[in-house]
């Protein structure tokens, strides 16, 4: 689904990517583990196509077998990538349902998630739908913020920390909702520190140091050297 092939990317002068080598197959959920600073955030902008403001980058992206390196943000959410942000976005003032039905959907876009779709697979968002989306809780939160995605039609989505700073029911919460992208169809690639969690939730992971993806690992060899990458990751 998507194969990025000697990714690099620059800030000035700065190089924060070094010839990242990955793929991430239909179906799957995989992680970007790495210390503060090793890349992770600026992976994901690159994929989304985000990073041209702040420099250059080499190499190249692929998405369904179609090269789309050189595609705006909006085309390449055209073809089905989706970017969830760390700050997930949500408007404050506006109500679930009016977050939700914000982004423009995306007629092009492969398969566009209805509001019947989204309070089908979320029921929670649709007990909610007349809050404001701040007095949601953080994990309906991030629920609303991958639902809104979801409505642009994403087949891809791109998920930037999103158990950061939250409580660890929440945590648990939020593998739940994972797993139900997944057995919508929905393929996941996001960044996780937390790798007890990462485990648990999925399929694959990739070890990002120094901006350079440094091993591929699977979930019993994250279970078995749990300890040594908390202590590298300094959590
Ligand atoms: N806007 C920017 N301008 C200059 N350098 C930046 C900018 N954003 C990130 N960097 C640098 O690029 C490198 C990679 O940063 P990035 O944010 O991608 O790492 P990360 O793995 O996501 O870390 P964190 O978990 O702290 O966000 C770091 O050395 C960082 O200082």
């Amino acid at each position: 689904m998507l194969i990025v092939d000697g990714l690099s990317a620059w800030y000035g002068e700065a190089q924060a990517l070094r010839e990242v080598w990955m793929r991430v197959d239909e179906g799957e959920i995989v992680t970007l583990v790495g210390r503060n600073g090793a890349g992770k955030t600026t992976l994901l902008r690159c994929l989304m196509g985000l990073h041209g403001a702040h420099g250059r980058t080499a190499g190249t992206i692929s998405l369904f077998d179609e090269d789309i390196t050189g595609l705006a943000p909006h085309r390449r959410a055209r073809r089905g990538l989706g970017f969830v942000q760390d700050d997930r976005g949500i408007y404050a003032s506006l109500s679930v349902e009016e977050n939700l039905l914000l982004p423009p959907v995306n007629k092009a876009g492969p398969e566009p998630w209805s509001l019947k779709r989204v309070y089908e697979t979320f029921p929670a968002l649709r007990e909610r739908r007349r809050f404001p989306g701040t007095k949601l809780s953080g994990g309906e939160q991030q629920m609303l913020a991958l639902a809104r995605v979801l409505r642009t039609g994403a087949r891809l989505l791109l998920c930037d920390e999103p158990t950061e700073g939250l409580s660890p029911l929440i945590v648990q919460q939020i593998g739940e909702i994972l797993r139900e992208v997944k057995a919508a169809g929905v393929t996941v690639l996001l960044i996780e520190q937390n790798v007890h969690f990462a485990a648990t939730v999925a399929d694959r992971h990739y070890l990002l140091a120094e901006g350079r993806i440094v091993e591929s690992l699977d979930n019993d060899q994250v279970r078995e050297r749990e300890h040594e990458l908390l202590e590298y990751l300094g959590i």
